[in-house]
């Protein structure tokens, strides 16, 4: 330490002040006399360093007498407090640092140790050898005391050593040498000085002269640690009140944000983030995403810098239920190359229930397993689905409304697709106005009242995954001509943007409509239904598979009692026989909520036909689509009575129209309770 000192510069220049003879310093004290009594500035004289000179200007202008008490210059104990308050982060680092070198310092010894901040308030004192400095508190800057070495320090920002009558007041002149060694904050301003008046003799022994230089070296090194301290103290106390800052700015998110690390781990999670997943934050912290979100290969790539950003579709196990969310994932970053982790920012979509499974969602969670149903039409649709899951051919899939259609889209992205996006959208649904911001999002600006970061389309979130165009046969023609442009192009612009974004997605359309013949009437583009036709599945109506009504039945009243924690309800045999009757114009899912219905109203552990819906319960065969069709034996008497009314109740002529012999005519007509006159 010493050597590096002696080798500075700065420490030399500092040294050479020290050295000046007696002579010298009475030359010094007269003409500090002359300024103060007759106003004389020293000229030319290498012996009155500039900044002393000034600073002795300056303090005889602002008419400080040399001889002032330190005593007056005690600041009340409210100033100081505010004081101690202002200087609390400082204090706290320097006063265990300067204490524990002092352990070194013999008590005897004639040395001051003095810390003063950046306005030169007396802080702390520790050995005090003058009286008057007995108590930190006290204003000596040199606005109140006149010129000291360490105003000076402070105001220059560099150790300064002052020699006896160089100090403007004669009690703080008492140690002839005087050492202010400043302490700079993390932003390189003064925060403190730290000061020790030294007692130097013309003649020193040599250990005297060791003495001297080790504890010139023990302060400088002492003003460094305090001052490497308090960098680490206010950067740790600026993390933290950012920490806060941030923890209030994030719980007012409703989005869940979690941050992880390089190698995924989750180090923080906004309160919207627990409540979402339902834990809290200290059994979160430390775990892996993927243990909480699902593993999700863009999250990789974020992580590793070969993706910039990504959108994923998830269904988060939450608190409530799934939930189907989108995970906008962003690196943080320490500088441009540095990846220190990601923000996982998980908007939640819609909350998926049971019962309204008909969503707008961003992530397919059935697989043909779910697809339920032996019967050979249902077997067929599925195997073929199955078998084209694997190429990127586009599917039309057709069936009646709630026949699963959506369930087959699920299926099949699934199957090939399972960690892509998976969106769907229901042509029907969106309002016409909204439809192309919706497919293409905008950019930030674009819209009064639109999120001011832009948004990304559903189109965009697609990309590499599977885009579900549900209800298709819905969407207006004009619609249609931009769909088809994207399905050509494979790429869009957002609205108010500048650029084309390549996309790259599987289309899955689905309708209840008979599209063809909408081709024909010009109510469809002809062009778009053989881009999405690639490969038609007709899905069967439940009436077409007919046998599959009491299996899939038994299946929801058991998903149902098991989701109400019941005993698996008995059926009333006339429940089976009514439900097979019934031709469900809903299919399995009106099929679905009957069951559901059912368990939710049974008596006892039996659904009996009144619990059943009462557009089921008030079904009859007559009242079926079927009822045109008249049994064969009321068509035969309808006739009988036409044409005996034709033939004004003429039996010869009635029966030759008929074909009916006499005879059977009239057993007929006996039958009917025909009043027969006496035909005979
Ligand atoms: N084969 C099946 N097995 C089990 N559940 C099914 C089956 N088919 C449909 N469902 C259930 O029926 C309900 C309706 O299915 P889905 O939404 O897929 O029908 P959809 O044909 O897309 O209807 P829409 O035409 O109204 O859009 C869902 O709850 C689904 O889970």
């Amino acid at each position: 330490m010493n050597s590096v000192l002696e080798t500075s510069s700065e420490f030399q220049e500092l040294m050479s002040f020290m050295h000046l003879q007696p002579q010298q310093l009475d030359e010094i004290t007269k003409y500090k006399e002359r300024l103060i009594n007759f106003n004389e500035l020293p000229q030319d004289n290498t012996l009155i360093r500039k900044e002393i000179a000034s600073s002795w200007l300056r303090s005889q202008q602002r008419g400080i007498l040399p001889k002032t008490s330190l005593r007056e210059k005690l600041l009340k104990p409210s100033q100081f407090k505010k004081v101690l308050k202002d200087n609390q982060l400082l204090l706290h680092v320097a006063e265990p640092i300067i204490t524990q070198g002092l352990r070194f310092i013999s008590k005897n010894s004639p040395y001051t140790f003095g810390l003063t901040d950046r306005n030169g308030i007396l802080l702390s004192v520790h050995n005090p050898c003058v009286a008057q400095l007995k108590t930190p508190g006290i204003d000596i800057s040199e606005e109140a005391v006149g010129t000291a070495a360490h105003s000076l320090s402070a105001a220059l920002g560099k150790p300064v050593c002052t020699v006896g009558p160089e100090t403007y007041n004669y009690v703080l002149q008492k140690g002839n040498v005087v050492i202010s060694v400043p302490i700079h904050d993390a932003k390189d301003n003064v925060a403190a000085v730290f000061t020790i008046p030294y007692y130097r003799k013309y003649k020193h022994t040599k250990e005297e002269e060791a003495l001297f230089t080790w504890l010139i070296a023990w302060q400088f090194s002492t003003a460094r640690k305090i001052e490497e301290a308090l960098a680490q103290a206010s950067h740790k106390f600026h993390t933290a009140v950012q920490c806060s800052i941030l923890d209030s700015a994030l719980s007012m998110v409703n989005d869940g944000l979690l941050f992880i690390d390089h190698r995924g781990e989750i180090s923080y999670i906004s309160q919207g983030g627990e409540q979402l997943l339902g834990l809290n934050s200290d059994i979160i912290k430390g775990r892996h995403y993927s243990e909480l979100l699902g593993h999700f290969s863009q999250v990789s790539g974020v992580l590793h810098g070969k993706i910039s950003t990504a959108n994923v579709a998830a269904t988060i196990n939450g608190v409530n239920g799934n939930k189907q969310c989108v995970l906008k994932v962003e690196p943080l970053l320490i500088d441009q190359n540095d990846i220190a982790g990601a923000i996982i920012r998980v908007c939640s979509i819609k909350q998926t229930s049971i019962t309204n499974e008909k969503t707008e969602g961003f992530s397919a969670v059935h697989t043909f397993k779910d697809i339920l149903g032996e019967n050979p039409k249902i077997i067929k649709a599925k195997q073929l689905a199955n078998k084209i899951a694997y190429s990127d051919l586009s599917v039309l899939l057709i069936g009646d409304t709630g026949t699963g259609k959506e369930l087959f889209a699920q299926a099949i992205h699934n199957e090939a697709l399972p960690e892509k996006p998976f969106v769907a959208i229901n042509c029907a649904s969106i309002p016409q106005n909204l439809i192309e911001s919706e497919l293409f999002g905008y950019e930030g600006g674009t819209f009064t009242g639109a999120d001011k970061n832009g948004r990304i389309g559903k189109v965009e979130m697609a990309n590499g995954g599977t885009l579900f165009l549900d209800e298709i046969g819905d969407m207006p023609l004009d619609l249609q001509a931009v769909l088809l442009r994207v399905l050509e192009d494979k790429r869009v612009l957002r609205i108010g943007g500048n650029k084309y974004i390549p996309v790259n997605f599987r289309v899955i359309a689905a309708t209840n409509k008979r599209v063809y013949e909408m081709v024909q009437q010009r109510t469809f583009r002809e062009d778009l239904y053989y881009r999405l036709a690639t490969c038609k599945i007709e899905i069967p109506s439940l009436q077409q598979r007919s046998t599959d009504i009491i299996p899939l039945a038994q299946f929801f009243i058991k998903q149902q009692c098991f989701r109400l924690k019941l005993p698996i309800c008995d059926v009333d045999p006339a429940v089976w026989r009514k439900i097979t009757q019934y031709e469900w114009p809903g299919n399995i899912r009106q099929l679905k909520s009957a069951m559901f219905l059912a368990v939710n109203i049974a008596q006892n552990g039996v659904i009996q036909l009144c619990d059943l819906p009462d557009e089921v319960v008030g079904f009859s065969d007559s009242s079926s689509k079927y009822g045109r069709f008249k049994p064969l034996s009321e068509l035969e008497k309808n006739a009988i009575m036409d044409v005996m009314a034709y033939t004004d109740n003429d039996l010869i002529k009635a029966s030759k129209i008929l074909g009916l012999s006499r005879s059977t005519l009239y057993r007929r007509l006996r039958a009917y309770n025909f009043p027969l006159k006496d035909t005979n």
